[in-house]
């Protein structure tokens, strides 16, 4: 190639560009390679256009707005890589901008809002209830009620967290007279459409101004799985695009082939035909989400704590080691006893994983999993672990996967989670005080049993002092 590449932009693919239907929240790798690229393969794809927010920084509106908000999806099999440029979303915006934010919800052609946040920024307390004290809700309600009384200079400084903002274009949305619309959670939760119903109403209870009223009969909190593996972007993935494409992108993305989204719920002002790209809509969804939630995020936690207890740096590499890939097959056999509903096909989804982890051209880092454990182990192992207990076995594969996150809170101190200051203190006590403290981070039934806290005590040391190859972290 002579020169340097041209940029990725809408002159050089010209897509056309949908209006505005779609407003989405928490502009990260994950919504690019699975709501955008469905959104794309809609048969009505041209009515349907996204405007995404930012979560926390400005970084990746500002790179995406440059290329016009094009990027390039790379779909990576084990056999080699294959190239798409996604168009669908058509505006990139810094989630601080919540102006842009409340004049989108507030136009009536706005019929869907999308969020993938991440587990932990629903806020919500380990019993499910809606938290006062989350970090950012108490900053968020001064926010609120100083956006209500119209008060303006830094007392009026805007909500911060992303649903503290999408509570006061809610309001903006009602004063505007827009109708009603559908909130969809795209996260790793289970009953992500309730979770965020409770965390949204909540927050606007909290508020106090009749707005969970409006939201209680307004929006309709669809509920989804959402499957498709997509690890942070490297330098090397930007470097192959612009050698195989012959252009510039600053941002795309990299995921494997594998992609399924299973929604459930009402869509009152309508939603682009996701069924034409193969999503699917049932009327029970608890189902498709225990088994995903449970093999895939669940086996993916077990790898992302034991692995990186011995010394793995990646999926591929942790389950290729006999010890990680045993603890993951022991925790699957105590899923599949409760995952019975017709069509769940369970085998056959094991062995479909094997093949998905086993993908080493995906380096799906095990520190980016690891991250937010204490929110995390409440959807993939508690639940696991109470009902296996509840049919009179002991649970000690689920109980596994909460003796290997221990170990790696007690190894690296360069943790990711919302309870990181409660669970340094919780590592100051020792022994099985230590690790009842730390269970109850997680599940405070499961800290008050002290059967359970036997076990993950006994089970602790697992993937460190009792296996020779462990690598201090
Ligand atoms: N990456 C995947 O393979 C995958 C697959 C299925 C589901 N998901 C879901 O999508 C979520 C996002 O994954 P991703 O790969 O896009 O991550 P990412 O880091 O690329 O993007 C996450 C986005 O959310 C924002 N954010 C993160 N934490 C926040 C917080 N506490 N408050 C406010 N904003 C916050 C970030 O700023 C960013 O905009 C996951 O947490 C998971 O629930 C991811
Ligand atoms: O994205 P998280 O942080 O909820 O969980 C990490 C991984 O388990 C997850 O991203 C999976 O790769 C994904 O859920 C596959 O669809």
């Amino acid at each position: 190639m002579n020169g340097a590449p041209p940029v990725l932009n809408r002159n050089l693919k010209p897509l056309p560009k949908a209006p505005v239907r779609i407003v989405h929240l928490g502009l990260g790798a994950f919504h690019r390679s699975h709501q955008a690229w469905y959104t794309q393969h809609a048969g009505d794809a041209a009515e349907w256009g996204i405007a995404a927010f930012t979560g926390r920084r400005p970084d990746a509106a500002e790179a995406l707005s440059a290329q016009d908000c094009l990027y390039t999806l790379v779909e990576r099999s084990a056999g080699g890589d294959s190239f798409e440029v996604i168009g669908s979303i058509v505006e990139a915006a810094d989630g601080a901008d919540v102006g842009r934010l409340c004049e989108l919800l507030a136009a009536k052609e706005t019929a869907i809002v999308t969020l993938t946040i991440t587990e932990a920024a629903y806020g919500l307390a380990a019993d499910g209830t809606f938290d006062a004290g989350a970090p950012g809700v108490a900053d968020d309600l001064r926010a609120l009620s100083a956006a209500a009384s119209g008060e303006t200079g830094a007392a009026a400084a805007a909500p911060g967290t992303p649903l503290g903002r999408l509570v006061l274009a809610l309001a903006r949305r009602r004063d505007s007279g827009a109708g009603p619309l559908a909130v969809v959670s795209c996260d790793n939760l289970s009953a992500n459409g309730d979770v965020a119903r409770r965390a949204i109403l909540g927050l606007a209870s909290a508020w106090g101004t009749g707005l969970a009223e409006w939201i209680e009969a307004n929006a309709s909190f669809v509920s989804t799985s959402v499957d498709r593996i997509t690890p942070r972007t490297t330098d090397a993935d930007i470097a192959e695009v612009a050698e195989q494409c012959g252009y510039r992108d600053s941002s795309p993305v990299v995921a494997e082939p594998f992609r399924n989204w299973v929604l459930s719920g009402d869509f009152p002002a309508g939603r682009p035909r996701w069924e034409d790209a193969g999503a699917v809509v049932v009327d029970d969804i608890e189902p498709y989400e225990n088994r995903k939630l449970w093999l895939l995020n669940g086996s993916h936690s077990i790898l992302a704590y034991a692995g990186q207890l011995r010394g793995h740096g990646t999926v591929a590499e942790a389950l290729g080691d006999s010890v990680c890939r045993k603890a993951v097959e022991d925790f699957w056999d105590e899923a599949a006893h409760h995952l019975h509903a017709e069509g769940l096909d369970i085998p056959a989804y094991r062995q479909a994983l094997l093949e998905r982890f086993g993908n080493a051209r995906i380096a799906h880092r095990l520190a980016q999993i690891a991250a937010d454990g204490t929110t995390k182990l409440r959807m993939r192992a508690v639940p696991v672990l109470a009902a296996e207990r509840a049919s009179g076995r002991n649970g000690a594969g689920s109980a596994l996967m909460l003796a290997a996150w221990i170990d790696y809170a007690g190894a690296t101190r360069e943790f990711q989670d919302p309870l990181a200051s409660e669970i340094r203190a919780a590592n100051e006590l020792e022994g099985i005080e230590r690790v009842q403290a730390l269970l109850r981070l997680v599940s405070a039934d499961i800290a008050d049993d002290p059967g359970i806290v036997d076990m993950v005590s006994g089970l602790c040391g697992t993937f460190t002092a009792k296996t020779a190859a462990s690598t201090p972290l």
